[in-house]
């Protein structure tokens, strides 16, 4: 089965996905890991990051996902460039490579390669890559509970990582609609654990 985790930014979906996927014995992809080494590339190499042409040029050798069970990490060609995916400029930049159709394209044709069962987590991975998944969720929370989380892995103050957070959700409106038929969990009240939980408490019998 596949079971799709999409979300806005910082939700929790990499750490719930992980969880879910120990517990079920299966691999977990986060999507969005694609997204930033695309960024990072053409950041490193100084090309406008709206011009698709430019960052697919980047792509070369295509980087590809390793989904390891404790942390999905991105190589391209034998430099793994998972310690600089979470930087502040990615963040910034990721949202405008995301949007380029091409790029998305790419992404989602080394999704789709990957065997079953296992667990995705992104923004369109119940509505584009995986519409038949066996189960959905799309989580959320507030932005400033959000940003509280995520203080603890950025340097800035919580106040720019919340007005950042809630630029990136604008800028990734158009790909990141729950699925209709996705379980929406708010894990502003919950622990970790408890989505995780909840997640499990909502799949079909296996
Ligand atoms: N329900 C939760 N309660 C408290 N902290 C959480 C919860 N879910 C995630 N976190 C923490 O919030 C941060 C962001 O979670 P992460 O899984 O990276 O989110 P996303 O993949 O959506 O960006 C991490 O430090 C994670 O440990
Ligand atoms: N399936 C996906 C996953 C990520 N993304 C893009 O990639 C960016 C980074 O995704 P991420 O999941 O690593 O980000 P966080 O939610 O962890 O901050 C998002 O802000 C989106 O612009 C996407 O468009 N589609």
């Amino acid at each position: 089965m596949i079971v799709t985790i999409d979300g806005v930014a910082a939700s929790g979906k990499s750490s719930v996905s992980a969880g879910v996927a120990q517990a079920l014995g299966v691999p977990y992809i986060s999507s969005g890991l694609l997204y930033r080494a695309a960024t990072l590339l053409g950041l490193e190499a100084g090309v406008d990051l709206g011009q698709e042409g430019a960052v697919l040029g980047c792509l070369n050798p295509p980087p590809r996902l390793e989904p390891l069970a404790a942390g999905n990490r991105v190589w391209q060609a034998g430099r793994d460039l998972t310690p600089d995916l979470h930087s502040t400029r990615v963040d910034r930049g990721v949202s405008v490579v995301a949007a380029r159709p091409e790029v998305r394209a790419w992404v989602d044709a080394q999704l789709r390669a990957l065997p079953a069962p296992l667990v995705a987590e992104g923004r369109d991975m119940g509505t584009a890559v995986f519409p038949h998944a066996g189960a959905k969720f799309y989580l959320t929370a507030s932005p400033r509970v959000r940003a509280q989380r995520r203080a603890h892995e950025r340097p800035e103050e919580v106040d720019a990582i919340e007005a950042a957070l809630i630029e990136r959700d604008r800028l990734d409106t158009t790909q990141s609609a729950p699925a209709p038929d996705a379980h929406v969990i708010d894990t502003g009240a919950l622990s970790l654990q408890g989505v995780i939980d909840a997640v499990l408490a909502r799949l079909p019998a296996r």
